[in-house]
């Protein structure tokens, strides 16, 4: 990485530095008035940077947005001594000042949303931007689906030492109540994280929530999304059986499911774990805020048979050092699934997970396959890949 052009900056005085979308980097000095700045830019491949502003803010203006979930702040930096001009970041708010998202404009031109903060930091020869162990925002969120395999995937992604892991589903942009206790409590639920490593979390309702994507997109537009699908019909039956379960432990009554899914020998649009198996229909929703490239879909079924594979092609998304492989995990015969493996333990999941299903009449098998084949033929189109489900 080439020196910065003669000034009184040096790399060793970077405070912050991030990769954005574009494979540039930003480094701040500073973002107080009247100290140093830098602003540098390095094209995607490391090594050919070229530092294009330096030093001199002379004005912040500081501005919050209404829901206080963003600030802004319009920087000016004196043109000369390398530097061109005005610019402007936007900064999901943080506690201890620090900065989770960043997007950068310079004299009108795009330069890039962050996307993630990497371990490019240290081949970068920069410092950590903060020692030891601190909780941090996630940098990819398992969107869905409900009974897709999300919690086969967490924990899947978690053998990887570069990935912390939220425990639990924290619904904090699909429930209004939590969404208002802000941004800090979000990141309160996250789990503690070395600054070299990505945090993820998963809340298989997000996909549904038809307010989750925007409220996503407004904290992080770089956010990666991994979504896991399964045949909706196997998804449908699954979800039924879930809540069969769930509501036989509360002694409340239970209905068949051919009883719930059909309605007068068609498909029961008003049985809510039908309308969550219309992929496309929710899909559209992430599609008009983030681009395709922010959404990596995982084949569910393949997540059971050939989860190395899988698990691979997720690191690769998130821009992770391949690490999890076929010695991470042993198949249990008992339990029918992969369980995980790493050093110390060896885990299965708990057994909510792999239940057995209900057997379903072929009729209304056959009604539910017919209805849902324009979804999934819709869904394909969308994310360019095709299921075996068809
Ligand atoms: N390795 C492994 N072990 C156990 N279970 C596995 C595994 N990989 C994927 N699955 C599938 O995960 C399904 C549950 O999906 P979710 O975790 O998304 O369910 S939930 O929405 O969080 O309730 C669950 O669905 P059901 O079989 O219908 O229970 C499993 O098929």
């Amino acid at each position: 990485f080439p020196a910065p052009p003669a000034s009184n900056f040096a790399k060793e005085d970077v405070k912050e530095s991030w990769i954005l979308g574009n494979g540039s980097l930003v480094s701040w000095i500073s973002k107080d008035p009247g100290e140093s700045a830098a602003w540098s830019e390095r094209r995607q491949e490391m090594g050919i940077g070229e530092w294009i502003a330096l030093k001199g803010i002379d004005t912040v203006e500081h501005l919050e947005n209404s829901d206080g979930l963003w600030e802004e702040n319009k920087i000016n930096i004196p043109k000369g001594s390398g530097s061109t001009g005005k610019m402007t970041n936007w900064a999901s708010l943080q506690p201890e000042g620090d900065i989770t998202s960043v997007q950068g404009r310079e004299d009108g031109m795009e330069l890039g949303t962050v996307t993630r903060k990497t371990v490019e930091d240290a081949a970068m020869g920069l410092e950590p931007r903060t020692e030891g162990l601190r909780r941090n925002l996630p940098a990819a969120i398992i969107i869905g689906v409900r009974k897709g395999g999300t919690r086969a995937l967490l924990e899947m992604l978690n053998l990887h030492p570069g990935v912390a892991v939220a425990d639990n589903e924290v619904h904090f942009f699909d429930d209004d109540h939590n969404f208002a206790r802000g941004l800090n409590w979000y990141r309160e639920q996250m789990p503690m994280s070395h600054p070299k490593q990505i945090t993820v979390e998963k809340t298989p309702a997000y996909f549904t929530s038809s307010i989750a994507p925007e409220r996503i997109y407004r904290m992080d537009p770089g956010m990666r999304l991994l979504l896991i699908v399964r045949d909706p019909t196997e998804r449908l039956i699954s979800d039924y059986t879930q809540v069969f379960h769930n509501r036989v432990a509360q002694g409340k009554a239970t209905a068949p499911f051919e009883d719930v899914a059909i309605r007068e020998s068609r498909v029961n649009l008003e049985y809510r774990a039908v309308h969550r198996s219309l992929y496309d229909e929710h899909l559209k929703r992430w599609l008009t805020f983030f681009p395709r490239s922010h959404l990596h879909v995982v084949d569910g079924e393949q997540l059971v048979h050939n989860p190395p594979a899988e698990v691979a092609a997720a690191e690769q998304f998130l821009g992770l050092p391949s690490h999890v492989g076929p010695d991470s995990f042993y198949f249990n015969t008992s339990r029918g699934f992969f369980c995980l493996r790493n050093t110390t333990h060896e885990r299965c999941l708990s057994e909510s997970k792999g239940r057995p299903h209900p057997p379903v009449r072929w009729d209304v098998l056959q009604l539910l396959r017919d209805f849902f084949r324009e979804h999934n033929h819709r869904f394909f189109r969308m994310v360019g890949q095709t299921f075996d489900w068809a």
